[in-house]
Protein backbone atom coordinates (compact mmCIF):
# COMPACT_ATOMS: atom_id res chain seq x y z
CA UNK A 1 0.00 0.00 0.00
CA UNK A 2 1.14 3.57 -0.62
CA UNK A 3 2.60 4.70 2.52
CA UNK A 4 3.23 8.16 1.73
CA UNK A 5 -0.94 9.13 0.54
CA UNK A 6 -1.05 10.91 3.83
CA UNK A 7 -4.56 9.72 5.18
CA UNK A 8 -6.13 10.80 1.37
CA UNK A 9 -8.98 8.40 1.31
CA UNK A 10 -8.08 6.65 -2.17
CA UNK A 11 -10.83 7.43 -4.65
CA UNK A 12 -10.73 10.83 -3.88
CA UNK A 13 -6.79 10.38 -4.75
CA UNK A 14 -7.07 10.37 -8.30
CA UNK A 15 -8.43 14.27 -8.61
CA UNK A 16 -6.18 15.23 -6.12
CA UNK A 17 -3.13 14.12 -8.00
CA UNK A 18 -0.99 17.21 -9.28
CA UNK A 19 1.59 15.54 -11.52
CA UNK A 20 1.85 12.13 -13.46
CA UNK A 21 5.54 11.67 -13.85
CA UNK A 22 6.18 9.03 -16.04
CA UNK A 23 9.22 7.12 -15.44
CA UNK A 24 11.71 4.51 -17.14
CA UNK A 25 13.55 1.67 -15.92
CA UNK A 26 16.38 0.82 -18.12
CA UNK A 27 19.62 -1.32 -18.42
CA UNK A 28 20.55 -5.33 -19.42
CA UNK A 29 18.98 -8.24 -18.74
CA UNK A 30 18.92 -10.00 -15.19
CA UNK A 31 20.19 -6.84 -13.34
CA UNK A 32 17.30 -6.41 -11.29
CA UNK A 33 15.10 -4.06 -12.67
CA UNK A 34 11.99 -5.79 -12.16
CA UNK A 35 12.34 -6.55 -8.89
CA UNK A 36 13.09 -2.89 -8.39
CA UNK A 37 10.04 -1.37 -9.51
CA UNK A 38 8.23 -4.38 -7.44
CA UNK A 39 9.96 -4.02 -4.44
CA UNK A 40 9.10 0.50 -4.38
CA UNK A 41 5.59 0.17 -6.06
CA UNK A 42 4.05 -2.80 -3.94
CA UNK A 43 7.15 -3.68 -1.47
CA UNK A 44 7.36 -6.86 -3.07
CA UNK A 45 10.27 -9.57 -4.05
CA UNK A 46 9.56 -12.70 -6.51
CA UNK A 47 12.50 -15.53 -5.93
CA UNK A 48 11.64 -16.54 -9.18
CA UNK A 49 10.87 -13.78 -11.83
CA UNK A 50 10.78 -14.33 -15.58
CA UNK A 51 12.55 -12.12 -18.51
CA UNK A 52 10.07 -9.09 -19.05
CA UNK A 53 8.45 -9.45 -22.30
CA UNK A 54 6.90 -6.73 -23.87
CA UNK A 55 6.30 -3.83 -21.25
CA UNK A 56 4.63 -3.07 -18.07
CA UNK A 57 4.23 -0.64 -16.11
CA UNK A 58 3.30 0.08 -11.92
CA UNK A 59 2.48 2.90 -10.57
CA UNK A 60 2.68 4.29 -6.57
CA UNK A 61 1.23 7.57 -5.32
CA UNK A 62 3.85 9.93 -3.25
CA UNK A 63 3.71 13.14 -1.51
CA UNK A 64 6.88 15.08 -2.96
CA UNK A 65 7.00 18.87 -1.42
CA UNK A 66 3.47 19.02 -0.73
CA UNK A 67 2.50 17.88 -3.72
CA UNK A 68 0.72 14.87 -4.78
CA UNK A 69 2.53 13.11 -7.59
CA UNK A 70 1.81 9.17 -9.30
CA UNK A 71 4.79 7.59 -10.67
CA UNK A 72 3.70 5.90 -13.29
CA UNK A 73 6.93 3.39 -13.51
CA UNK A 74 7.76 1.33 -17.10
CA UNK A 75 9.98 -1.69 -17.45
CA UNK A 76 10.82 -3.67 -20.15
CA UNK A 77 13.14 -6.12 -21.03
CA UNK A 78 17.08 -5.72 -20.92
CA UNK A 79 17.23 -8.20 -23.73
CA UNK A 80 17.09 -7.17 -26.87
CA UNK A 81 15.38 -9.26 -28.80
CA UNK A 82 12.50 -8.58 -26.40
CA UNK A 83 12.32 -4.86 -26.58
CA UNK A 84 9.43 -3.49 -27.42
CA UNK A 85 11.18 -0.10 -28.05
CA UNK A 86 12.06 2.58 -28.25
CA UNK A 87 10.89 6.07 -28.77
CA UNK A 88 7.32 4.93 -27.69
CA UNK A 89 9.01 3.93 -24.40
CA UNK A 90 10.60 6.40 -23.73
CA UNK A 91 8.41 9.54 -25.13
CA UNK A 92 6.64 11.46 -22.37
CA UNK A 93 9.33 10.02 -19.85
CA UNK A 94 10.98 12.53 -17.11
CA UNK A 95 13.11 10.21 -15.65
CA UNK A 96 15.06 7.05 -15.68
CA UNK A 97 16.06 4.14 -13.43
CA UNK A 98 19.59 3.08 -15.26
CA UNK A 99 20.24 -0.50 -13.23
CA UNK A 100 23.20 -2.35 -13.54
CA UNK A 101 24.23 -5.17 -11.29
CA UNK A 102 27.08 -4.64 -9.02
CA UNK A 103 28.08 -8.30 -9.35
CA UNK A 104 28.46 -8.92 -13.18
CA UNK A 105 30.73 -6.28 -14.80
CA UNK A 106 29.62 -5.92 -18.52
CA UNK A 107 26.45 -5.16 -17.19
CA UNK A 108 28.06 -1.62 -15.67
CA UNK A 109 30.32 -1.93 -19.11
CA UNK A 110 27.18 -1.44 -20.98
CA UNK A 111 26.08 1.54 -18.89
CA UNK A 112 27.66 4.11 -21.55
CA UNK A 113 25.47 2.29 -24.03
CA UNK A 114 22.24 3.05 -22.04
CA UNK A 115 22.97 6.83 -21.67
CA UNK A 116 23.70 7.09 -25.67
CA UNK A 117 20.37 5.53 -25.99
CA UNK A 118 18.40 7.71 -23.47
CA UNK A 119 19.89 11.14 -25.01
CA UNK A 120 19.15 10.21 -28.34
CA UNK A 121 15.58 8.64 -27.35
CA UNK A 122 14.40 10.50 -24.54
CA UNK A 123 14.06 13.91 -23.69
CA UNK A 124 17.12 16.09 -23.23
CA UNK A 125 15.87 17.70 -19.28
CA UNK A 126 14.81 13.64 -18.60
CA UNK A 127 16.89 12.62 -14.26
CA UNK A 128 18.70 9.81 -14.95
CA UNK A 129 19.50 7.75 -11.49
CA UNK A 130 22.18 4.88 -11.98
CA UNK A 131 21.59 2.11 -10.08
CA UNK A 132 23.90 -0.46 -9.09
CA UNK A 133 21.64 -3.46 -7.72
CA UNK A 134 21.83 -6.90 -6.01
CA UNK A 135 24.34 -4.59 -2.88
CA UNK A 136 23.23 -7.59 -1.12
CA UNK A 137 25.77 -10.22 -2.46
CA UNK A 138 28.56 -8.47 -0.92
CA UNK A 139 30.64 -11.92 -1.59
CA UNK A 140 30.44 -11.25 -5.15
CA UNK A 141 30.69 -7.64 -5.80
CA UNK A 142 33.35 -6.90 -8.94
CA UNK A 143 31.69 -3.37 -9.82
CA UNK A 144 33.29 -0.80 -7.29
CA UNK A 145 31.01 1.95 -5.82
CA UNK A 146 33.87 4.60 -6.51
CA UNK A 147 34.08 3.87 -10.30
CA UNK A 148 30.41 3.95 -10.45
CA UNK A 149 30.55 7.48 -8.85
CA UNK A 150 32.99 8.78 -11.15
CA UNK A 151 30.75 7.53 -14.48
CA UNK A 152 27.94 9.17 -12.34
CA UNK A 153 30.20 12.23 -11.64
CA UNK A 154 31.33 12.34 -15.22
CA UNK A 155 27.23 12.20 -16.82
CA UNK A 156 26.12 14.29 -14.55
CA UNK A 157 23.57 11.51 -13.13
CA UNK A 158 22.97 10.96 -9.77
CA UNK A 159 23.73 7.34 -8.24
CA UNK A 160 22.65 4.97 -5.64
CA UNK A 161 23.53 1.08 -4.60
CA UNK A 162 20.06 -0.83 -3.80
CA UNK A 163 19.28 -4.39 -2.86
CA UNK A 164 15.92 -5.03 -4.45
CA UNK A 165 16.07 -7.95 -2.17
CA UNK A 166 16.29 -6.72 0.96
CA UNK A 167 14.86 -3.52 -0.09
CA UNK A 168 17.84 -1.46 0.97
CA UNK A 169 17.94 1.87 -0.78
CA UNK A 170 14.89 1.48 -3.23
CA UNK A 171 12.85 3.95 -1.53
CA UNK A 172 15.08 6.65 -0.88
CA UNK A 173 16.85 6.48 -4.68
CA UNK A 174 12.83 6.39 -6.40
CA UNK A 175 12.20 9.35 -4.09
CA UNK A 176 15.44 11.03 -5.26
CA UNK A 177 14.58 10.82 -8.82
CA UNK A 178 11.43 12.23 -8.24
CA UNK A 179 12.31 14.80 -6.03
CA UNK A 180 14.74 15.84 -9.16
CA UNK A 181 11.80 15.19 -11.72
CA UNK A 182 9.93 17.65 -9.31
CA UNK A 183 12.40 20.53 -9.52
CA UNK A 184 12.53 20.26 -13.38
CA UNK A 185 8.91 20.20 -13.70
CA UNK A 186 8.17 23.24 -11.51
CA UNK A 187 10.69 25.26 -13.43
CA UNK A 188 8.65 24.55 -16.54
CA UNK A 189 5.53 25.14 -15.27
CA UNK A 190 7.12 28.66 -14.31
CA UNK A 191 7.95 29.39 -16.87
CA UNK A 192 5.46 27.84 -19.25
CA UNK A 193 2.84 29.95 -16.97
CA UNK A 194 4.72 33.00 -17.75
CA UNK A 195 4.22 32.44 -21.27
CA UNK A 196 0.80 31.38 -20.92
CA UNK A 197 0.51 34.25 -18.97
CA UNK A 198 1.65 36.61 -21.77
CA UNK A 199 -0.10 35.23 -24.70
CA UNK A 200 -3.37 33.36 -23.63
CA UNK A 201 -5.60 35.54 -21.78
CA UNK A 202 -7.86 33.08 -20.31
CA UNK A 203 -5.48 30.56 -19.16
CA UNK A 204 -3.89 33.14 -17.31
CA UNK A 205 -3.47 31.88 -13.58
CA UNK A 206 -5.07 28.76 -14.26
CA UNK A 207 -3.20 25.65 -12.57
CA UNK A 208 -1.30 23.55 -15.27
CA UNK A 209 -0.95 20.04 -15.11
CA UNK A 210 2.12 18.86 -16.48
CA UNK A 211 1.60 15.48 -18.18
CA UNK A 212 3.98 12.82 -18.58
CA UNK A 213 2.84 11.84 -22.09
CA UNK A 214 1.23 8.67 -20.92
CA UNK A 215 -1.47 8.35 -23.21
CA UNK A 216 -3.55 6.51 -20.40
CA UNK A 217 -3.92 9.42 -18.21
CA UNK A 218 -4.93 11.64 -20.33
CA UNK A 219 -8.75 11.20 -19.40
CA UNK A 220 -7.80 11.58 -15.75
CA UNK A 221 -7.13 14.70 -15.75
CA UNK A 222 -8.81 17.45 -15.35
CA UNK A 223 -6.58 20.01 -17.29
CA UNK A 224 -3.78 19.18 -19.46
CA UNK A 225 -1.01 21.31 -21.15
CA UNK A 226 0.12 19.09 -23.86
CA UNK A 227 3.53 19.45 -24.24
CA UNK A 228 5.16 22.24 -22.59
CA UNK A 229 7.82 23.03 -24.92
CA UNK A 230 8.75 26.96 -24.04
N1 LIG B 1 20.47 -11.26 -4.71
C1 LIG B 1 19.69 -10.45 -5.43
N2 LIG B 1 19.06 -10.92 -6.51
C2 LIG B 1 18.29 -10.05 -7.22
C3 LIG B 1 18.13 -8.69 -6.84
N3 LIG B 1 17.31 -8.10 -7.74
C4 LIG B 1 16.97 -9.05 -8.63
N4 LIG B 1 17.55 -10.22 -8.33
C5 LIG B 1 17.45 -11.49 -9.07
O1 LIG B 1 17.99 -11.27 -10.36
C6 LIG B 1 17.24 -11.97 -11.35
C7 LIG B 1 16.76 -11.00 -12.43
O2 LIG B 1 15.85 -10.06 -11.86
P1 LIG B 1 14.78 -9.28 -12.77
O3 LIG B 1 14.18 -8.23 -11.91
O4 LIG B 1 13.87 -10.22 -13.45
O5 LIG B 1 15.77 -8.64 -13.84
P2 LIG B 1 15.43 -7.69 -15.08
O6 LIG B 1 16.51 -6.70 -15.16
O7 LIG B 1 14.03 -7.18 -14.97
O8 LIG B 1 15.54 -8.70 -16.31
P3 LIG B 1 14.91 -8.59 -17.81
O9 LIG B 1 13.42 -8.57 -17.68
O10 LIG B 1 15.40 -9.84 -18.50
O11 LIG B 1 15.48 -7.39 -18.47
C8 LIG B 1 16.11 -12.67 -10.61
O12 LIG B 1 16.52 -14.00 -10.34
C9 LIG B 1 15.99 -11.91 -9.32
O13 LIG B 1 15.50 -12.71 -8.26
C10 LIG B 1 18.82 -8.23 -5.68
O14 LIG B 1 18.77 -7.07 -5.25
N5 LIG B 1 19.59 -9.16 -5.01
Amino acid sequence: MNQEMNGVEPERIQEKIDYVFKVVVIGDSAVGKTQILSRFAKNEFCFDSKSTIGVEFQTRTVTINGKLIKAQIWDTAGQERYRAVTSAYYRGALGAMLVYDITKRQTFDHVARWVEELRSHADSSIVIMLIGNKGDLVEQRVVQTEDAVEFADDQGLFFSETSALSGENVNSAFLKLLEEINKVVSKRSLECNKNIGNNVGTLKGSKIDIISGAELEISEMKKVVPSCSC
